[in-house]
């Protein structure tokens, strides 16, 4: 599959704050990819370093498989910060404006502002716009030169619900029509319910890549109780596959390192150890176990 962007071995610092440390992935063409972490996990850091509008310390990154160069910047339509339209101009002038700074056709106006539903609203004036139409707008506006990719730093800070069930709706719809989608989130659901693929950042460190699909199936849980929990704690935890135990009312949630089926833990316990389960239930282990495992274990 064709390369979007690859980064390898990025670093940054700001003085003494190690905002990216030795960050490498691929961005495959076609997928979703979301960018996870915490506030301040250095996500703006990455994309402003691979969108030029930052230095990097170490490390090279490559878009296209090239090293960055000026002929590539427009195959890349990207949001970094809140966008500045001119308040009392309309969606329509606004979006002129962008396509004289861009050097594109005018045809491109009605283009992206049918894909992000604004057409009808074009001679409104951009401060009459609610957050999420102006955000709208703000994609419309990196759709105009037909980028390959979109980038997008955190693309529902501050909506309502509705707006954010719109952005989400507005990527996946820009995802089907063939564009590469880079979004950053802090927000574990929003990454889980529309991307393809994950990487997962705290404190500018790498913690976890893959498939969202693939993460969410790796591992396993299991929720066990007994009459002695004291004991089935005390052997669970020695057990060699334990990887976590969470006490959930009068539960255990137990995670593994590998999946492990209902029957080889009742097998183990019963035989080996001597302890009859009151309760056996396999979980699907879902990202946000292992986001807020991830994100615990590193601290
Ligand atoms: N201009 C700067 N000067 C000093 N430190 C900075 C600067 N920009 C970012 N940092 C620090 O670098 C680290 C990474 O920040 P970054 O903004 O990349 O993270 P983030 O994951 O995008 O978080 P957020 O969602 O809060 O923007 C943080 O510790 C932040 O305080």
């Amino acid at each position: 599959m064709d390369s979007i962007l690859k980064i390898e071995n990025l670093q940054k610092k700001y003085k003494h704050i190690q905002a990216v440390a030795d960050v490498s992935f691929e961005v495959k063409k076609g997928s979703i990819f979301g960018l996870l972490g915490p506030n301040g996990s250095g996500k703006t850091t990455i994309l402003g370093i691979v969108l030029n509008v930052l230095n990097r310390d170490h490390g090279n990154y490559y878009w296209f498989g090239e090293a960055p160069l000026k002929g590539n910047r427009g195959r890349i339509g990207a949001i970094l910060e809140h966008p500045n339209f001119y308040p009392y101009l309309s969606a329509e002038k606004n979006l002129e404006v962008v396509v004289g700074i861009k050097q594109v056709s005018k045809d491109n106006i009605e283009r992206v502002l049918r894909i992000v539903e604004l057409f009808d609203r074009r001679k409104d004036k951009f401060s009459t716009f609610s957050l999420g139409m102006k955000q709208r707008l703000a994609i419309a506006a990196a759709l105009i030169s037909k980028p390959e990719v979109l980038v997008l730093d955190e693309p529902t800070n501050g909506l309502d619900p509705q707006g954010i069930v719109e952005i989400r709706e507005l990527i996946l719809k820009i995802a089907s029509m063939g564009t590469t989608i880079i979004i950053s989130s802090h927000l574990l659901d929003e990454i889980e319910k529309i991307c393809t693929d994950v990487v997962i950042l705290k404190n500018g460190r790498l913690l976890l890549a893959g498939k969202v699909g693939e993460i969410n199936k790796k591992s396993s849980v299991i929720e066990v109780a007994a009459d002695d929990m004291g004991k089935l704690y005390d052997v669970l935890e020695n057990y060699q596959y334990t990887r976590l135990i969470e006490a959930d009312n009068d539960k255990f949630l137990v995670s593994f390192t590998h999946p492990i089926s209902c029957g080889v833990l009742n097998n183990f316990l019963l035989t080996e150890r001597k302890i009859s389960l009151t309760h056996l239930v396999q979980k699907r282990e879902t990202l946000e176990n292992r986001f807020m495992e991830l994100i615990s274990e590193s601290k």
